[in-house]
């Protein structure tokens, strides 16, 4: 039996890159179990390898968060390098918030809060430069498609990115007609499902970060100087609070991660700045401007079962139903025609009443907000808000107990649509690109 009380001390034991772009991590914890996690990243001849040294370190760091949370055992050891002071901050918060949920889910009653070792402030000013080459992450969402599109409009040289080469990535990148960077990943997931058998813990893991990591690394090998995520404003508000903490889901995603990564990134003097371009927004207005972006509609996918790293249970489009469906579903509705919405979903769902208590707990009714990437009550009432006033929408069973039963009680507040569709002054959009953010996503 695995017995994660028993450990002490998390490692991170090893790292390298080749130059044909082997990525290998190594972690221990104590001396018993070793975990060696993979990725084979994009690197063109003659690249400078030691100058990413610094990104792989990071990469190192933020990825152990997989391997960490078998035991979550009090202290970590960092074998390879110490991290600087502003790194070892984003770091205790990934390691800490980043796995409120874990902690939550497999009833902790703490959140972890392993102290990072800090080295020296690292005086590595790197002048900001205008955004030139720009890389764009593509998970296959709906996000990510609304940003590659304002980069388009702006003119700048870019490419695609993914981790992996997923169905909705493939068809996301042949509508934009863009080239993708692809990296590879590789988990020991006979080990960890071993282990989890056998009684380590498991749960979410900050994911964004990771993703974040690897195009950093890539941007860095290749010669782009800004990475461009699609992380919404809806993505920093949590789901509930435990330990006396907000937990989020998405806390990769938040604007308080993407300060903190900012900040490590500083530290590693790599010439690439990373940013969110869509942190301006909600998830409702971003629906508004992917629901006019018609040509992708066939092509992306939002549900995370597209996800699963085992190609058995992954799935290549939507399931239909999950939180992440529903949301994506009712925040689109407004904007869309009902025959439209249930082609790319393969069903109604806002016919389906078996769905109702689903829909309901986006807007908190009935629990808390799911652990999902949902945006936040506020948004789904919005949605709400305008369905009840759509005649293409009103009458159909799942809006109509929705207005019965849930806007009844919260309120039908007009200026709930226009705070959601409001956009947010608090962004890290360098001035180049923020009038295109804007054209993008005003009405
Ligand atoms: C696809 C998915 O949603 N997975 C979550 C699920 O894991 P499941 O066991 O159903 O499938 P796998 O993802 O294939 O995981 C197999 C095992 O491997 C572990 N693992 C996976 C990825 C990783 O980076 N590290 C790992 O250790 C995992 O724990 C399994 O034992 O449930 C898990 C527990 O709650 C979730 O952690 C899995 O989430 C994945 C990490 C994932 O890729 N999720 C994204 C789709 C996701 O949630 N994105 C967020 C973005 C916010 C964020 O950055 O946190 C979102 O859309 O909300
Ligand atoms: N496997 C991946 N490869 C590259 N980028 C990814 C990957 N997974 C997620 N991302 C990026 O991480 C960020 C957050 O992902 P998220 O799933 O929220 O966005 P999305 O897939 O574009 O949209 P949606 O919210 O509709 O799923 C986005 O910038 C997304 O492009």
């Amino acid at each position: 039996m695995f017995d994660p009380s028993k450990y002490r001390t998390f490692r991170f034991t090893e790292r390298s890159l080749s130059p044909e772009g082997a990525v290998r991590l190594v972690y221990a914890l104590d001396d018993e179990h070793e975990f060696v996690e993979e990725f084979d990243v994009p690197v063109p001849e003659g690249a400078d390898l030691a100058a990413v040294e610094p990104i792989l370190d990071l990469l190192h760091w933020v990825a152990g968060v997989s391997y960490y949370k078998t035991a979550a055992p009090p202290k970590v050891a960092c074998e390879t390098g110490t991290p600087g002071p502003a790194t070892a901050a984003f770091l205790e918060a990934l390691y800490s918030e980043g796995l409120g949920e874990f902690a939550v889910v497999n009833q902790l009653g703490a959140l972890p809060r392993p102290r990072f070792p800090r080295g020296p402030a690292r005086d590595v000013a790197v002048e900001r430069r205008a955004p030139q080459r720009v890389l764009v992450p593509v998970g296959g969402g709906k996000d990510s498609v609304v940003a590659l599109e304002i980069v388009r409009h702006s003119g700048l040289d870019f490419t695609l990115f993914s981790v992996r080469d997923d169905p909705a990535m493939q068809r996301t990148a042949a509508v934009a007609g863009v080239e993708r960077l692809i990296a590879q990943r590789r988990l020991p997931l006979k080990q960890l499902g071993e282990l989890n058998r056998s009684g380590a813990l498991n749960g979410h893991v900050p994911i964004t970060a990771i993703v974040s990591c690897v195009a950093l690394l890539t941007a860095a090998l290749n010669g782009y100087d800004t990475v461009t995520l699609a992380n919404e404003r809806s993505a920093s508000a949590g789901n509930v609070v435990y330990d006396g903490v907000e937990v989020n889901h998405q806390f990769s995603k938040s604007a308080r991660a993407e300060a903190l990564l900012r900040g490590a990134i500083g530290e590693t003097g790599a010439p690439v700045d990373l940013f969110s371009l869509l942190r301006p927004a909600s998830e409702l207005g971003i629906a508004r401007t992917f629901a006019g972006l018609p040509q992708y509609h066939a092509a992306f996918t939002s549900c995370n079962a597209i996800f699963r790293l085992d190609p058995e249970l992954r799935l290549a489009s939507w399931c239909g139903n999950c939180p992440k469906c529903r949301f994506v579903f009712l925040v689109l509705a407004p904007f869309m025609e009902p025959d439209a919405l249930r082609d790319i979903f393969g069903k109604a769902m806002l016919d389906d009443l078996d769905q109702y208590e689903g829909f309901a707990l986006l807007t908190a009714t009935g629990g808390h907000k799911p652990f999902e990437c949902v945006g936040e009550e506020e948004e789904s009432l919005a949605a709400i808000s305008l369905l009840a006033a759509d005649p293409r929408w009103k009458h159909r069973p799942v809006v109509a107990k929705l207005v019965a039963e849930v806007l009844s009680v919260r309120g039908d507040d007009p200026a709930r649509v226009s705070s959601a569709l409001a956009l947010s002054a608090a962004h890290n959009v360098p001035d180049e690109l923020i009038d295109h953010v804007d054209a993008l996503l005003r009405a």
